[in-house]
Parts: C-alpha cells; structure tokens; sequence
C-alpha cells in the first residue's frame, strides 16, 4: 500500500462532554479522491474541524499524521502551511474585491489571468467573471463555482471539501468531479464530506459514518451499497433532520 499522505489514529474528540469522534481511524493516500459519508449529524464535520486543528477539536485521544509528521498539536496556520486546505471558510473580507483578485489572493503561487481563466473554465464560468465583484450580485451557485475554482488554484497538498455539491445544480456536480481530478494530479489528495452516496461513488476509497464512529472502509461502490442497503437515520437525530429512511 502506498504511503498516507494524511493518517488519522484512532482520534477521540469530545465536546460538552459527548464523544463527537470516537476512536475514528482513516488514511487519504496520495493523489487520490476519498469520501466519508455519513447522513446528518453523524460526526463528518467534526472530522473536517479536528483535521484542520480547530482549536475546540483537539483529539482528547489518537494523533493525526500528515506526510508522516504528527501534526496532532499542530494549530490551523501550521496545518495550512503543511498544505492542509479546508473548504468554505473564506473570510468574508473579501467581500467586494473582484473576482480575479480573490483568485489571485487564493492561489498559493503567482498566477497570471490565463490559469484564472483555466480555472474558471473548469467550473463553467466564462472569463467575463474575472472582472466581476465577489458579492451580492453574484448568485449562489456562481459564487460557490468562483470558491470552487479558489480552492483549485490553492494548490494544497490536501483538500478537505465540506458538502461540495450544495449550492450547484445536479448538471454541474459531473464538472465538479472533474475538477476533483484534477486537483489530483501530481500527488495531491482531496477528502470529501458528503451524506450524498451518489458522490461518495465518485471517490476512489470510502469512509461510512456514523454516529461518531466509522462503521465501514472500502470502495467507494462497496460503501455505497452498504449505505443504501443498512443506513437509516440514528434514532437521536430522526426527529431533528426530517430524513426517512434511506
Ligand atoms: N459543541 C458541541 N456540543 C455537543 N454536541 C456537538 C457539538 N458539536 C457537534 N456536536 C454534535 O456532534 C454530532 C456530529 O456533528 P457534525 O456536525 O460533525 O455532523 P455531520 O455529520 O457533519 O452532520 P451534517 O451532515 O448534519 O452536517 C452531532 O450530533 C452534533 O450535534
């Protein structure tokens, strides 16, 4: 098997005394697409959160390792200069700013209005958005296709992508995979959190969750079959997410 980019040891994580995370072991390998799947409330963002070490999501138990290095005491700045990226936490200070400036403020590396242009392609947006404002006018789905194109020219060794297809149309979510691709290329990795099986099948390994723990590991299609075949929302969160059986 090949190295982990990003090794997740048996991590603990408690909040208001109640384990979120309990004993969550899992591995994303180099240059592939992982996907942990859970339905409402089943500890995936807690995962995101204690990956990118925010600060009430220290692991009461377990270590984190990325590139090998044990990154368990490691704050968020330190983990996002090692390459850790978590998606959807943009400042709203660039409220206003154009579209090819938060591109470029984004991107890890110099980039001229040419790789703009690439990456507003690979969200089928023309290059006219470039001169647009990050604002009010811009509307749901075109500003998380713009967030969407940031986060490909980040350029982070790993990205951790939290729901990536709320907000955008079924349509665009095969472009979105694309994209997933090739934000895998040279070795780079992408996690995805999801409660869609239909995106978890597009990963190339799975996680299943549930109610803190992960009950499941295996292919993407493996995983989604025992999630559509077993899950049904935890009797503990039935009444508060609506869901029906899955
Ligand atoms: N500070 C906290 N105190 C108590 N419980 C918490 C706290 N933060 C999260 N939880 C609980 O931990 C569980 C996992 O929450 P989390 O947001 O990680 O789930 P999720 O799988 O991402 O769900 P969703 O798909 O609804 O976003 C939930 O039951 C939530 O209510």
């Amino acid at each position: 098997m090949k190295e982990s980019l990003l090794y997740v040891d048996e991590i603990t994580v408690v909040r208001d005394d109640k384990e979120i995370l309990k004993d969550v072991s899992i591995r994303v390998l180099p240059g592939e697409i992982t996907g942990i799947l859970g339905r409402n409330g089943a500890g995936k963002s807690s995962l995101a959160y204690t990956i990118m070490g925010l600060p009430n999501y220290r692991p009461k138990k377990g270590a984190i390792y990325f590139k090998g290095q044990d990154i368990t005491e490691l704050g968020i700045t330190e983990r996002a200069r090692l390459g850790i990226t978590l998606a959807w936490q943009h400042p709203a200070r660039y409220e206003g700013i154009s579209v090819a400036e938060y591109l470029r403020i984004s991107s890890r590396d110099k980039i001229g209005e040419s790789q703009m242009e690439e990456a507003l392609a690979l969200v089928q947006l023309e290059s006219s958005y470039l001169k647009r404002k990050v604002d009010k006018t811009l509307s749901g789905g075109e500003r998380k296709r713009i967030e969407l194109a940031s986060v490909y020219l980040m350029n982070s060794r790993l990205t951790i992508l939290d729901e990536p297809d709320s907000g955008v149309d079924l349509l665009a979510m095969a472009d979105i995979i694309n994209l997933f691709r090739k934000m895998t290329e040279n070795g780079r990795s992408v996690l995805i959190i999801t409660h869609r099986e239909d995106v978890a099948s597009q990963c190339d390994r799975s996680y299943l969750m549930c109610s803190g723990s992960i009950v499941l590991e295996g292919t993407a299609e493996a995983v989604r079959r025992y999630f559509l075949s077993q899950c049904m929302p935890c009797p503990e969160h039935a009444g508060e997410t609506g869901e029906t059986e899955g």
